[in-house]
């Protein structure tokens, strides 16, 4: 079960079933930056010079967030869309997701900071310089990445709600004064983190190793870099998560 919407009828709301739905979207990641990393960079993907209004990859995943909103996707709350502006109705007789979180929760969107590291920063260290054409292919890859990454990052508001509710005496007054930096130590738990960091390296390391048919492992090649995987958690994952579960926090009370 990847969901971080909790099943409100069975009563579980526990801050371990959140945690245990965030460690599985690691192996959804993980294996989706594998398929990425098949890919050399692709550069053309990202240039503004293809006409369309702005690059090509922006314009595949704008149209294809404009079926997957026929689709019903963005009635889920744990979705959040990268170009959220006219997206079409959903032709579907909406799903009843629990209410759970609190209604300010859904204006909050992290996906331009997630959009601009992926590509900016993250990207050119995953893949290999070089154009091989697959610009479709490419970018259908980089939405999967991005969808998984932006999924992971906004369960930070049920992260947020669940430690709300387990603690609402001690989260009420840096709300009330609006303090960023004391909600942010309150809901910190580094060795949670140290765990995270160690997990996905080790993700890597498992899901991106070549597997042959004789016993040896072939020790030294992954098909990406582990350590890179546990730098993406450590630089934008979860720093970007905690600023979701800040700006939840803030506006929890309104
Ligand atoms: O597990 C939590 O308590 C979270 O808030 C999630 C998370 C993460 O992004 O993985 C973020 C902040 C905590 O310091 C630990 C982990």
């Amino acid at each position: 079960d990847v969901n971080c919407n909790p099943d409100l009828a069975s009563n579980k709301l526990s801050l371990d079933e959140i945690r245990d739905s965030l460690i599985r979207q690691e192996d959804t990641i993980v294996f989706c930056l594998i398929e990425r990393a098949k890919f050399p960079l692709n550069p053309k993907l990202y240039h503004r010079n293809h006409g369309f209004t702005g690059s090509l990859v922006e314009f595949i995943v704008r149209e294809t967030e404009a079926i997957q909103a026929k689709a019903g996707r963005y009635e889920n709350p744990e979705e959040n869309a990268f170009f959220p502006e006219h997206l079409p109705r959903p032709l579907v007789h909406p799903h009843k997701y629990p209410k759970v979180l609190h209604p300010s929760g859904a204006s909050i969107n992290m996906n331009k900071p997630i959009w601009d590291f992926y590509f900016n920063k993250f990207l050119p260290l995953l893949v290999a310089d070089g154009d091989d054409g697959n610009y479709a292919a490419t970018a259908a890859s980089d939405l999967a990445c991005l969808q998984a990454l932006s999924r992971r990052i906004h369960c930070g508001k049920y992260v947020a709600e669940v430690k709300f509710r387990d603690a609402p005496h001690e989260y009420e007054p840096p709300i009330r004064s609006q303090e960023r930096d004391s909600l942010m130590k309150l809901l910190t738990f580094e060795a949670v983190e140290e765990m995270v960091r160690k997990r996905v390296e080790k993700k890597a390391r498992v899901f991106g190793q070549e597997v042959t048919l004789n016993n040896t492992i072939d020790g030294g090649k992954y098909k990406i870099d582990p350590l890179l995987a546990a730098r993406l958690y450590d630089e934008w994952v979860m720093p970007l998560t905690k600023e979701v579960e800040v700006e939840y926090l803030l506006r929890r009370l309104e």
